[in-house]
């Protein structure tokens, strides 16, 4: 099912989205297993992450936010089709992609995410943060301290707790060297869609991540229950960050996935 013989446009094709902080370096495990059997394999730094340039206590909006993976989707050659991933809050740019470029995505992945159905808005109760109050977040002021916060990043001391509790720590070291920190601006655009019956369409995977310590299991029942996708996978030893935890796993579930589709 990874690598074709009929030629590129037939190799099934993963792009990968990070959430908050993260950046397209957090996919390394899985990007390198799919490469390997045969699939193609992308990730993406939205503005302000990872290695794009823009300093994130400048980004705004969502949109502005999202701009590299929509330059991604609309370079994609015609009827090039992806597997859109994306983790956490980064579902969030997953769904809004999902509605700007629905011709161009056969399936959307959410791994412990923020997937709200276009039209309807997430209650606090639902999928918003409820660590959000607690200390274990430094806010950045970069316009000054008299001004509204332009960042938020996770204090250190709380990091291998929240995101990474079963991860290896030679990945926790790594990714406390590379998180930056998340445009508080440009995620507040987030969620904000008008309805829309064509993106509804495109199949759509729920990933749980069962010994999550920042986006609570049972928040994630609740997620999937307002909106049903047509598979869910239970990932039974993942933290927040699957990607490090359990990366066979969620390898081996993304392929189940797709085996799904008609290509
Ligand atoms: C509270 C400010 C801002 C926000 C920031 C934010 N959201 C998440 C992080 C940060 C800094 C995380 O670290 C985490 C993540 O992406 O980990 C990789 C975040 C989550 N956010 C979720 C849902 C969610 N967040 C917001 C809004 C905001 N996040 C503020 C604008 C919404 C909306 C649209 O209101 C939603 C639905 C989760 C998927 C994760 C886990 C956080 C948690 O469960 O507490």
């Amino acid at each position: 099912m990874g690598g074709g013989d009929g030629g590129e446009d037939s190799v099934v094709h993963f792009v990968f989205v990070h959430g908050a902080s993260h950046g397209a370096w957090c996919w390394y495990k899985l990007t390198t297993l799919l490469a390997a059997a045969g699939f193609k394999a992308t990730s993406v730094d939205l503005t302000g992450a990872g290695i794009n340039l823009t300093d994130s206590n400048t980004v705004v909006d969502f949109d502005q936010y999202n701009r590299p993976l929509f330059s991604l989707l609309s370079d994609l050659p015609p009827h090039h089709k992806i597997i859109l991933v994306g983790h956490s809050i980064g579902g969030g740019s997953v769904t809004e992609a999902l509605c700007k470029f629905t011709d161009k995505i056969s399936m959307v992945v959410y791994l412990a995410a923020d997937m709200v159905q276009p039209g309807s808005t997430s209650s606090p109760h639902d999928s918003a943060m409820t660590v959000g109050e607690e200390d274990i977040w430094e806010l950045i002021y970069g316009e000054g301290a008299d001004k509204p916060p332009t960042g938020m990043l996770m204090k250190e001391e709380f990091r291998r707790h929240y995101y990474y509790s079963q991860s290896p720590l030679e990945d926790v070291t790594l990714a406390c060297k590379l998180l930056r920190p998340a445009p508080l601006r440009a995620l507040n655009g987030a969620d904000k869609l008008a309805p829309n019956p064509e993106a509804e369409k495109v199949p759509r995977v729920y990933i749980k991540t069962a010994k999550d310590n920042l986006f609570d299991p049972l928040r994630q029942d609740r997620v999937v229950e307002k909106w049903p996708p047509s598979q869910l996978y239970i990932l039974e030893e993942s933290d927040h960050s699957a990607f490090f935890s359990v990366p066979t796993t969620l390898f081996a579930y993304l392929v189940r996935a797709v085996s799904f589709l008609q290509l």
